[in-house]
């Protein structure tokens, strides 16, 4: 389908409160993490089928303390109180997942920046680049965060280690491949800050926060606060149709999505969805929305070649810049 002709000419059509297409409601699969290891095969196929159907699912008892989620919004937003000269201190640089954007992000689909401002962490490149904000602007943020980033990365290589099961690879194939330790460690911590439209004029609702997309990772943990949704996703199989479905967060489960990277890596058995961020709803919460998605992104040398052989082998950086660089063509 023609992404980009069609989403323009929905904005042109809607530009006031509202957004575009239709929405339909569908079922986004709940699945139970409790007591992981002895139910591991049963959760491997609710996963696998989640995947296979709608590529988005919401996991609970998934093992990561609420206050701790909470305790990472509160100090995302210590980040994004700060005045801009100060974020600009540790500015993106171009085809880099790391550091302070401002509205710079113009997806395929939209053609225009989305609304919103994002400090994405990869850590290697935090020292390479020297992306963290100092501790006189920002004390104790970065061990805060470093300590999200791992509770991050343990949740996805569970889930991963279920895939990995599933498509006949050992248990431990995307922790490897996604090994922490690494100087080729390219996995993403972003911290999003989503305007507050309060007041905004209704010209500027015909934007979106965040434009139709599909990540190019392998799973997207994505962490939400109740009350600040906007989240659709769009099926692949349904994406002619335009039907969008909304995905409110809700307390206790975290969202989570298969990428671009797994469902090459898995012959295109598990789907990578579209999905955006819309803006609030005439009779909805108005103010700013933050949230926090880890997007487990395999090493750069990690060597990606599915079970059926479908695709020829490519490593996961190559995989990654080709990505990036056509979504941040323009800086
Ligand atoms: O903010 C959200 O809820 C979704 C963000 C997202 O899809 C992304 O950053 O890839
Ligand atoms: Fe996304």
């Amino acid at each position: 389908m023609n992404i980009q002709t069609d989403t323009l000419a929905e904005l042109a059509k809607e530009a006031t409160i509202g957004g575009m297409g239709t929405t339909v409601d569908r079922e986004i699969p709940v699945i139970d993490l409790s007591d992981f290891d002895n139910r591991k095969h049963e959760i491997a196929d609710a996963l696998w089928q989640a995947s296979v159907d709608i590529g988005f699912f919401q996991v609970y008892n998934h093992g990561i303390a609420q206050d701790d989620i909470d305790a990472a919004f509160e100090t995302a937003w210590t980040f994004f109180a700060l005045p801009a000269e100060v974020k600009a201190k540790t500015p993106m640089p171009k085809g880099i997942n790391a550091g302070w954007e401002f509205k710079a992000q113009v997806r395929p689909s939209t053609g225009t920046p989305d609304n919103k401002e994002s400090f994405q962490l990869t850590r290697p490149d935090m020292i390479r680049l020297n992306l963290w904000p100092s501790e006189d602007d920002l004390p104790g943020f970065r061990e805060k965060m470093l300590r999200f980033e791992r509770q991050n990365w343990e949740l996805g290589m569970r889930i991963l280690s279920c895939f990995a099961l599933k498509m006949g690879f050992a248990e431990d194939f995307f922790t490897k491949a996604h090994d922490p330790s690494s100087d080729q460690y390219q996995s993403t911590l972003r911290l999003i800050h989503y305007m507050s439209m309060e007041g905004a004029k209704p010209e500027d609702f015909s934007s979106w926060r965040a434009g139709a997309h599909s990540d190019f990772d392998c799973l997207t943990i994505l962490h939400q606060k109740e009350g600040e949704g906007g989240l659709q996703v769009c099926p692949g199989k349904d994406a002619a149709l335009k039907e969008w479905t909304d995905v409110p967060p809700r307390k206790g489960y975290i969202t989570c999505n298969i990428g671009d990277m797994l469902m090459r890596w898995s012959d295109d058995q598990l789907q990578s969805t579209l999905h955006r961020v819309r803006m609030p709803r005439e009779n909805e919460y108005m103010g700013r929305r933050l949230s926090l998605p880890f997007f487990c992104q395999a090493n750069r040398d990690a060597v990606m070649q599915g079970p059926l052989g479908k695709y020829e082998a490519i490593t996961a950086g190559e995989y990654l810049t080709r990505r990036i660089n056509a979504n941040f063509a323009k800086k």
